[in-house]
């Protein structure tokens, strides 16, 4: 079937995910956008949330670089002047939401962290005492702090819900060496990303983060010693990074274990769907403009909080 995303200033549409789209930038570089729209019970909404996709990609923005020196990142460039002068047209509705990214050989492994117990963690603790085969304590509540923070990786499913799978199922998809090296280094940013989101009042209960290779080339000086494949290429952290789209982050002051926390960022949209009695199915309804609003506050508030600025809308 053609391709239904139409290409961006002459680059071709290559992927696009709930929320975010991908174009090919030629020269192994790939241009990755981060759209308005938001999603909630799986479904995209019909409503946009203005300056979410500015805020998600400033916040990745942030943290590749509090993390540049754990880890280097595909990120090339996120400054108009420097795209490919056919997107310069675009200047308007690319401003702040947008990054040349170098076009990496994705690890096929979702590397998730969580330093507390919820979601799929939460679900698969209640069936089994363990997450990922990782077994922990009786007795904890939803929510819970856990002990010490734990790799739970899961498999790409890009039909719906990414499957928890056990580190055995990792050294089996990437081997025994790179496999180590991705728990590692995914729980080594998590305690950093978490020990900052503390110090500014924010839980990070768990993140998701997608790492690849690029050619050790393409890093000028930022080569990463551990993270060098044998063929030279390295691994970089990708896709988007410590947003609360790919994270849960809820508010120290109101942490109370026992049950689910509110989300930061979707709380508004959650309760509100959850007040008309959705019966979520397609097609999504629209959001009232009291919710967008509130919704897009909580954005704004989140960027705030991480990076200490205010941001330019
Ligand atoms: C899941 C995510 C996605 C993003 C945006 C829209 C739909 C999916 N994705 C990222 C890549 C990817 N592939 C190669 N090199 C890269 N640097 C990246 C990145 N980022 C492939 N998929």
């Amino acid at each position: 079937m053609a391709n239904e995303v139409p290409a961006l200033g002459g680059l071709p549409h290559v992927l696009s995910g709930k929320v975010r789209d991908l174009y090919d930038a030629g020269d192994d570089r790939l241009f990755f956008v981060a759209s308005d729209r938001i999603s909630a019970f799986d479904h995209v909404l019909a409503s946009t949330i203005p300056d979410k996709g500015k805020v998600l990609t400033q916040i990745s923005l942030f943290w590749f670089d509090h993390l540049r020196e754990i880890v280097p990142n595909h990120l090339i460039t996120a400054s108009i002047d420097s795209y490919p002068p056919a997107l310069r047209a675009y200047r308007d509705q690319l401003q702040g939401r947008s990054m040349l990214v170098r076009r990496a050989r994705m690890v096929p492994v979702e590397c998730v962290a969580r330093g507390y117990l919820s979601g799929s963690g939460w679900k698969d603790y209640q069936r089994d005492g363990a997450v990922c085969g990782i077994k922990l304590p009786a007795g904890l509540r939803e929510s819970d702090r856990l002990p010490e923070p734990i790799f739970t990786p899961a498999a790409k499913n890009h039909t719906g819900h990414d499957e928890n799978i056990g580190f055995d199922a990792v050294v089996a998809a990437v081997g025994a060496p790179l496999a180590e090296h991705l728990r590692e280094l995914t729980l080594r940013i998590y305690a950093k990303a978490s020990e900052h989101a503390e110090s500014k009042g924010l839980i990070l209960a768990d993140t998701k983060f997608e790492f690849g290779f690029v050619p050790g080339s393409d890093l000028h000086g930022t080569l990463a010693a551990h993270g060098q494949a044998a063929d030279g290429d390295v691994l970089v952290l990708a896709d988007e990074v410590l947003t609360p789209d790919s994270s849960r982050y809820w508010l120290a002051s109101g942490y109370a274990p026992g049950g689910a926390q509110p989300s930061f960022d979707k709380q508004f949209v959650r309760d509100y769907l959850l007040s008309i009695r959705w019966n979520q199915q397609p097609p999504a309804p629209a959001l009232p403009d009291e919710v967008v609003a509130q919704t897009r506050a909580k954005y704004l508030q989140a960027f705030e909080l991480l990076t200490g600025q205010p941001l330019k809308v």
